[in-house]
């Protein structure tokens, strides 16, 4: 590309001052622009007229545009699913666009502010203990009048720290993949005018029966992970155009990892000929993992052959309680006890099927390796629809019974392995290993259809209030 350049004097003290605004300083390697162009998927709004420097405005507007865009993740520990969505889109933008973005996955809240909102986690994990407790909250919080008016009365409380905490990144872009993270960002936004400068999306990272706090009419994007989802957004009042349904984001290893179940076996220590169960309950080992575990280390055990007709991985994530408890017993079959993992494409890709709660995360990820799947309990109010979004496409069953649960994965392992396989099937059918690539790809698009960088008036300080 041809630039028409006014003078080398005149393009480096408007540089400078670019990045000392952006950055508080020249880029390292004395970089300005175009110096990325190798990433085929950069915006394309470039000409060669608009490099033409008629005045220091539009010179600077391009500089901006080559920069890297700050993309700041909205998320809580309330659940593991929903650090996993944001870890998930800030790979899939690294994979897909290099340092074209810089992405922050950061819960705000808890840095930034005071109660109720920086102990969510705390207040969420004691709500699902007591579970009438959860219901009543999630339930009576639905209708708009009532979680808008407390959600306005917390941003306006926490206007300042809530600014402070957004400001920090200076962000060109927000993604909010939590439900509690609409209403007051977006309301900090417009109170600072910054609402048309800054682009906000929603990663919806429930199912089906998702609370009503997800639907913003003001966001840019609210990408929903299924047609149900997608139905009550409409419903609640966001536009078909601020809709799209690309499936919930997972983790690109899933997707991405060409995995040999012999390799894997290998690799994590287990029985290479066994069928595999694992046994799960979310990011914080929820629901009746423990019984679960106790009765199926009987079933798999063929007493009549003195020897087992299947193995037992069982992930306690953070319950370390849990992980304790089961590692003190004895048992008759191959049991592996884990704590929270990494990897757990691996623990799914060395498995024949699984044993989970209901949550939505764990869901799409045994989808996507065709994991069938047991649901043995789930979380009023959001996790609800999950059931039968499982079981209605036949890639599961239901039952909170542990006995049913270990005679149904003692069957799949002996005589009904045709079902095992069918629901495998059905399983791979519903999977939607691509969704985390459309979404950041289509977020991509929003970008660049906003043009070149705004010119955000970020501020040092991290304070708007002295800029605006
Ligand atoms: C007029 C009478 C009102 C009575 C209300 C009683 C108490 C209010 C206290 C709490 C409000 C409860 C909020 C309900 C909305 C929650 C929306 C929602 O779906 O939340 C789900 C998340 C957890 O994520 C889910 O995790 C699952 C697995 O565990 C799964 O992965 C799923 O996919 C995920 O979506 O829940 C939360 O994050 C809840 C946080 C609880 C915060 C409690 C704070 C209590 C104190 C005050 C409330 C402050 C702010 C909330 C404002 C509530 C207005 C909606
Ligand atoms: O040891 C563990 C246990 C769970 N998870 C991940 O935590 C998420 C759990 O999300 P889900 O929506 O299933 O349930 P939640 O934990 O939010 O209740 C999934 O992505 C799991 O793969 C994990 O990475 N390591």
């Amino acid at each position: 590309m041809v630039m028409k350049i006014a003078s080398p004097e005149k393009v480096v003290s408007i540089t400078e001052k670019v990045w000392q605004r952006v950055y508080g300083g020249i880029n390292n390697n004395g970089y300005y622009y175009h110096h990325h162009r190798k990433h085929r998927r950069r915006c394309s709004y470039e000409s060669e007229d608009e490099y033409e420097v008629e005045d220091g405005t539009i010179q600077l507007m391009q500089m901006g545009a080559e920069r890297s865009k700050n993309v700041l993740i909205l998320m809580s520990d309330t659940g593991g699913g929903h650090r996993a969505s944001a870890e998930a889109i800030r790979e899939a933008f690294r994979i897909e666009f290099g340092d074209e973005y810089r992405i922050y996955v950061k819960d705000v809240w808890k840095e930034y502010t005071g109660w109720p909102l920086n102990d969510m986690e705390r207040s969420y994990k004691f709500m699902v203990k007591h579970v009438q407790l959860w219901k009543v909250a999630f339930h009576s919080t639905s209708p708009r009048w009532i979680h808008s008016s407390y959600l306005a009365a917390i941003a306006s409380y926490y206007a300042k720290e809530v600014e402070a905490g957004l400001m920090e990144y200076k962000p060109d872009i927000i993604i909010s993949v939590h439900p509690l993270m609409q209403h007051i960002p977006l309301s900090v936004l417009k109170w600072k005018s910054l609402q048309k400068k800054v682009i906000f999306v929603t990663v919806i990272t429930d199912l089906n029966t998702c609370h009503p706090t997800w639907f913003h009419p003001r966001v840019n994007r609210c990408y929903c992970p299924s047609k149900e989802v997608a139905k009550r957004a409409l419903y609640d009042g966001l536009e078909e155009s601020q809709i799209q349904v690309f499936g919930l984001p997972i983790r690109p290893s899933f997707a991405r990892a060409v995995l040999s179940k012999d390799d894997l076996r290998k690799e994590l220590e287990l029985d290479p000929d066994l069928p595999a169960v694992l046994l799960m309950g979310g990011g914080e080992g929820m629901g009746p993992v423990k019984k679960t575990a106790m009765v199926l280390g009987e079933s798999l055990y063929d007493n009549d052959q003195g020897k087992p007709i299947g193995q037992l991985i069982i992930i306690c994530g953070r319950n370390k309680a849990l992980a304790s408890t089961l590692e003190s017993l004895e048992w008759k079959i191959p049991v592996k006890v884990r704590g929270f993992e990494t990897q757990m494409e691996k623990w799914m890709g060395a498995c024949d099927c699984i044993i989970t709660k209901a949550g939505p995360g764990t869901i799409a990820e045994a989808l996507i390796r065709g994991l069938p799947i047991v649901l043995n309990d789930y979380i009023p109010g959001q996790e609800k629809g999950n059931v039968p979004y499982v079981v209605d496409n036949g890639a599961g069953v239901f039952t909170r019974s542990p006995k049913e649960t270990a005679r149904i994965v003692s069957e799949w392992f002996s005589t009904k392995t045709d079902e095992l396989k069918r629901m495998s099937e059905n399983a791979l059918k519903l999977a939607q290993p691509e969704a985390v690539f459309d979404i950041v790809k289509d977020i991509h698009e929003l970008a660049c259809q906003r043009g070149p960088l705004a010119n955000i008036p970020y501020d040092s300080t991290s304070s708007l209030t002295n800029v605006i």
